[in-house]
């Protein structure tokens, strides 16, 4: 985005600053490529000219609701829009077709209210302040106009607000598409009420935030012609499942937990569980209680939305005794048995648990005792039981309780797709994705992996249509524009992806011929085949560690539970056992192997069951017309009022933001009205702005007259090049301090 800019002296100017990304000030003197600058903060500094940015000098107070009007399109006037409209509870920013949401941190119903939705209705995006209702309402229009399908891409960092962005597009795509008078559970109050179901199973504490999502979503909302919800379907990516047996402060497990050992007694009694304390599973974690989160009056909201989606009233008990049967599987704690090797509950208060777990299940307690305890193992010649040691019998128990609670998650959603129905007469739906963004910790495994794969091919995907965009404002406006470059990451992807010889096509390979390949030999296999892939490299100091470079940055992944993380299969004991049971709900989340995957010969992973959803989520993208949303988590203590600039220029990056105005900046960035322009600039040419001829006329006499090359002059715009617009800005300073000191001189004299 740098531009080599001509400063004069009194010119604003940007400059980076280790603490707060950007400061500003104005030049005192220039130097070669030196500028000495005053800044705000007071200090006198001695910067290279090559690397400051021209601020504009008439940069309104308010911001201003496009970062594309912004005069000079660059990163810290970028953050300085995004802070002082911030500062002011304006959360929303456009810049082009993409809306900006900064996290309040703060209730601001208004913004959401019934009033506000009538507003947005049918105004013209750009007519109102910004915000997801016109972004919602383009969409609609959009497919009714065009009947061309539509698509919200909302994303972000955790905790940035995406799941509440989703709810006010939905909210307000249900209230246009939405039947008057009441037919029973409508279309979209179901959609609606799946939220609270979905949340309450799939939603957590974490350090991020409160109330995190830890799954992904698609809502494709299905119209008839007459633009009236007609159907829905709901798709779920990638639940987070080691969070059910594994959490430590300050973060939960599942809402669902807590709300059932919040339950009214009868309901506690039904469902034979105790304080929340008491498990194993949630006592691991000091954080019990939330504040803010009424745990025994959410219990009541998701019965209540369980039954608007049609979830019947046995149903919904299974559901929860299922739900207290994992809380006891996790108290079934284990101790060396009589054999060498074995393991058996390890006293009397594992032995109630068990009994309770089995009893909840329904299904035989022996048997439940034995799938936890022992392995059946299949060779080619025989068939042999195997004990498990207590540790080995404490991990089985967790992968029944993971699996087990992953079915059920599943259930859940197929339930409610069934339940809201899909029109296979629909010609046009509205899809809202609502999905994990890229995500870069201390340590990185398979979730982050798969997490940031995701987010490689939707910064391809934005990219692409980011692209597509520009060059169809410059054919609007008749203007020759010369091929750009823009990043593409397809080499990322296929280092990840490609088929064979991938990442995960590797990991799938090193999976299938476990017990040979271990995560080491994985590791290896990967240093050896990507050696010299400039996306990929092995960290220094580490032996089973490997750096991928992805466009948001490095990020650097642990392979240590890569194979066992990736197979995608049920203990077969589980199976069998749950597939027994006398619950027909239970049983039903164990439908029995068809044939020739029982076999084991058929190898299924998660990480290619995950491309394929992908893929397939990409395919329906493709067919619609986008809309983003990204979403900005100004600071991580989750607090009103603050403004990290650094956390946000990141986040900014990340979202592909940054990336856009680069690709905007790679053309003709700024571009101004013909009447803005000459009223900005006629003064570097007083004989044109005296001459009375036609606008296109007087701007291309202004703009001949400073000698500026390499712009265009379009139909209704004049279109500058990155810096440009700095430059005229810093010629006029000059002008006007000529002037003002002439006209001090004449009054002197006078
Ligand atoms: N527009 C908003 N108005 C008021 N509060 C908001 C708004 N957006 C977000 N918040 C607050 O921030 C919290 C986090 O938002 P949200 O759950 O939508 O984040 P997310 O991006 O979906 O995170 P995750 O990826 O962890 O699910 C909300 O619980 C709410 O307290």
């Amino acid at each position: 985005m740098a531009a080599s800019v001509n400063f004069a002296v009194g010119s604003l100017v940007w400059i980076e600053d280790p603490d707060v990304s950007w400061i500003d000030g104005q030049v005192l003197a220039i130097t070669g490529d030196e500028l000495k600058v005053q800044c705000t903060s007071d200090k006198t500094v001695v910067v290279k000219a090559s690397s400051v940015y021209p601020k504009d000098p008439e940069f309104p107070s308010c911001g201003v609701d496009d970062m594309t009007k912004l005069a000079y399109l660059n990163e810290p006037g970028v953050l300085q829009n995004l802070k002082v409209r911030y500062d002011i509870n304006e959360i929303y920013t456009y810049t082009g077709n993409i809306l900006i949401a900064v996290n309040p941190f703060r209730r601001l119903p208004h913004l959401y209210d019934g009033h506000m939705m009538e507003q947005y209705k049918g105004a013209a995006i750009g007519e109102l302040s910004p915000h997801p209702f016109a972004v919602a309402d383009a969409a609609y229009r959009q497919m009714i106009n065009d009947q061309i399908s539509q698509s919200i891409l909302v994303s972000g960092e955790s905790g940035a607000g995406k799941t509440e962005s989703t709810k006010s597009l939905m909210r307000y795509l249900a209230f246009m598409g939405g039947r008057s008078g009441n037919e029973g559970q409508s279309v979209e109050q179901k959609v609606l009420e799946s939220n609270p179901v979905l949340e309450a199973f799939g939603n957590a504490k974490t350090v991020r935030n409160n109330n995190s999502s830890r799954f992904g979503k698609f809502v494709e909302l299905q119209f008839d012609d007459r633009g009236r919800i007609s159907g829905a379907a709901i798709r779920t990516y990638l639940l987070e499942r080691s969070r059910v047996c594994q959490v430590s402060s300050p973060e939960r497990n599942y809402h669902c937990f807590y709300m059932l050992c919040a339950a009214p007694p009868e309901d506690i009694k039904k469902f034979k569980v105790g304080s929340a304390r008491s498990f194993r599973y949630l006592n691991q974690s000091e954080c019990i209680e939330l504040d803010g989160l009424d745990d025994p009056k959410e219990y009541l909201v998701t019965r209540k939305a369980m039954d608007v989606v049609g979830i019947s009233a046995e149903e919904q008990d299974a559901i929860f005794r299922v739900v207290a049967a994992v809380l006891h599987l996790g108290n079934i704690v284990f101790a060396k048995g009589s054999e060498p090797d074995s393991s058996e509950p390890k006293d009397d208060d594992a032995r109630k648990h068990l009994k309770i777990a089995a009893e909840l299940f329904m299904c035989d307690e022996k048997g439940l005792e034995d799938s936890l305890c022992k392995r059946v193992i299949v060779t080619r010649d025989d068939v042999i039981m195997k004990v498990l040691d207590p540790v080995a019998a404490t991990i089985n128990r967790d992968a029944l309780a993971k699996i087990v609670y992953s079915r059920l998650f599943d259930w859940l959603v197929n339930k409610i797709n069934s339940s809201i129905g899909q029109d296979p007469d629909s010609k046009s739906l509205i899809g809202v994705l609502d999905i994990y963004g890229f995500e870069s910790f201390k340590t990185n495994s398979f979730e982050q992996f798969c997490i940031n794969l995701t987010n490689e091919k939707l910064q391809q995907h934005f990219n692409q249509h980011v692209f597509k965009m520009e060059q169809e404002e410059y054919t609007k406006e008749q203007i020759d524009w010369s091929y750009i470059e823009f990043i593409d990451n397809q080499d990322v992807l296929d280092l990840i992806e490609k088929k064979p010889g991938g990442i995960l096509a590797l990991l799938d390979e090193a999976c299938s011929m476990f017990p040979k390949s271990t995560n080491e030999t994985f590791a290896t296999k990967l240093y050896q085949t990507f050696k010299d892939h400039k996306r990929f490299s092995k960290p220094k100091l580490a032996r089973n560690d490997f750096t991928v470079c992805h466009y948001a940055g490095d990020v650097t992944y642990q392979t240590e539970f890569f194979l066992d993380k990736n197979k995608d299969y049920v203990v077969a004991e589980h199976q069998a056992l749950l597939s027994a049971s006398k619950c027909s709900f239970v049983s039903s989340l164990f439908p029995p192997l068809p044939e020739e995957s029982s076999k084991s010969s058929k190898f299924s992973s998660i990480g290619a069951r995950f491309k394929q959803q992908l893929q397939s989520l990409l395919e329906t993208l493709n067919a619609t017309e986008p809309h983003y949303i990204r979403c900005v988590k100004p600071n991580n203590a989750l607090k009103p009022a603050i403004f990290e600039n650094a956390n946000v220029l990141q986040q900014l990056r990340c979202g592909g933001v940054m990336e856009a105005i680069r690709i905007s900046c790679a053309g003709y960035p700024t571009r101004k009205h013909f009447n803005e322009f000459i009223a900005r600039f006629g003064i570097l040419a007083t004989n044109v702005s005296n001459l009375s001829c036609d606008e296109v006329t007087a701007c291309k006499k202004i703009l001949e007259k400073v000698k500026l090359e390499g712009y265009q002059v379009g139909k209704t715009k004049v279109f500058l090049r990155a810096g440009q617009m700095a430059e005229l800005d810093a010629r006029r300073t000059e002008v006007l301090g000529r002037s003002a000191t002439f006209i001090q001189r004449k009054f002197l004299t006078y």
